[in-house]
């Protein structure tokens, strides 16, 4: 659906967002995760139609951005970083001003609708600066979901939010793209952890990593523990070919066995467990170790994770 080739933006000097390159094909929530200053907004400027890049092609559905602007535009949200606000307009009078400057037909049932869908019904008639930080953040997202749009670009959308806020803003997140493919941006891994299927890591302009969660969580590696650690079990797991790497601590009858890129967990688990039966070692635990997504970043950005 969305295809970023090469993509770069420069600012005088800077360059922002260096070559990057991805495909986002279905509906999901995809994270663009990096620290302060990473390049995530310029990314998002530019997905969203705010900003050309300098060079390198951006495409909608195989549709080059710069030449098919407005079908793109009417096919996307936007909620930039800096909330797009009018304090001093009712909501339900605001989201109707952006449902003109969108230029979207049947006005009244598009404003109705993405009340609904941000649950703002209750709130139509309040003015903009009354409201929470949490209920403004919302209003933000009500006005890029006007016309349902397929595609939802979230620039930090938790910004300022407090816990509670956060919370109910993810659960509308996770609603709306049941029916939209959302790109949301944040400096908080566990956002992403929360939220997301898919990950891009950015650092300095680059695309650091592009993984899907599923695949991150997966298991690379096993605890073993046994009651009677023994020169034989050890000898019995390195000659095993999936095993890349055995880390042991024989006092408390533990071996990490760190296991080859390729291999499948749950084969090795099997073939491990053989192998200590083969044995007089005593099998009394074998579970798989996840990688957390802060060591994803570590390995992938070479900086620890944002707080
Ligand atoms: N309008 C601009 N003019 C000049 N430099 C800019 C401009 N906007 C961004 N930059 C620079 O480009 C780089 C990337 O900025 P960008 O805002 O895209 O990063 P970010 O990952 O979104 O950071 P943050 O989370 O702090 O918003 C930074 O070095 C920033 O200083």
């Amino acid at each position: 659906m969305i295809e970023a080739q090469s993509l770069t933006r420069r600012y005088g000097a800077t360059t922002a967002v260096n070559r990057i390159s991805f495909r986002i094909e279905h509906n999901g929530i995809v994270g663009l995760l990096g620290h302060n200053g990473a390049g995530k907004s310029t990314v998002m400027k530019m997905l969203s139609g705010y900003l050309e890049p300098t060079a390198g092609l951006l495409t909608m559905d195989g549709r080059d951005y710069a030449l098919s602007y407005r079908e793109v535009q009417r096919s996307l949200g936007y909620l930039p970083e800096a909330l797009p606000l009018y304090p001093d307009m009712l909501v339900v009078d605001y989201l109707d001003y952006v449902a003109t400057c969108k230029g979207l037909p049947r006005r009244r049932e598009a404003v109705r609708e993405a009340l609904l869908a941000t649950d703002l019904g209750s709130r139509a008639l309040a003015r903009i600066n009354t409201l929470s930080r949490g209920m403004k953040q919302r209003v933000g997202v009500a006005q890029a979901v006007l016309g349902k749009p397929r595609l939802l670009i979230l620039d930090e959308p938790g910004n300022g939010l407090d816990p509670e806020q956060n919370q109910h803003m993810r659960d509308l997140i996770r609603r709306l793209a049941r029916r939209a493919t959302v790109i949301l941006s944040t400096h908080i891994l566990q956002e992403v952890d929360a939220l997301c299927e898919r990950v891009l890591i950015m650092d300095r302009g680059l695309l650091a990593l592009d993984a899907r969660m599923a695949d991150l969580r997966h298991s690379c590696s096993l605890l073993l523990r046994v009651s009677a650690p023994c020169e034989a079990l050890r000898h019995a797991l390195e000659a095993l070919p999936m095993i890349a790497g055995i880390q042991s601590q024989p006092d408390r009858g533990e071996y990490l066995l760190l296991l080859r890129e390729d291999s499948d967990p749950d084969a090795a688990a099997g073939e491990v467990a053989q192998a200590v039966h083969a044995t007089a070692a005593g099998l009394v635990a074998l579970q798989a170790q996840r990688k957390d997504l802060e060591t994803v970043f570590r390995e992938a950005t070479g900086s620890e994770a944002p707080e």
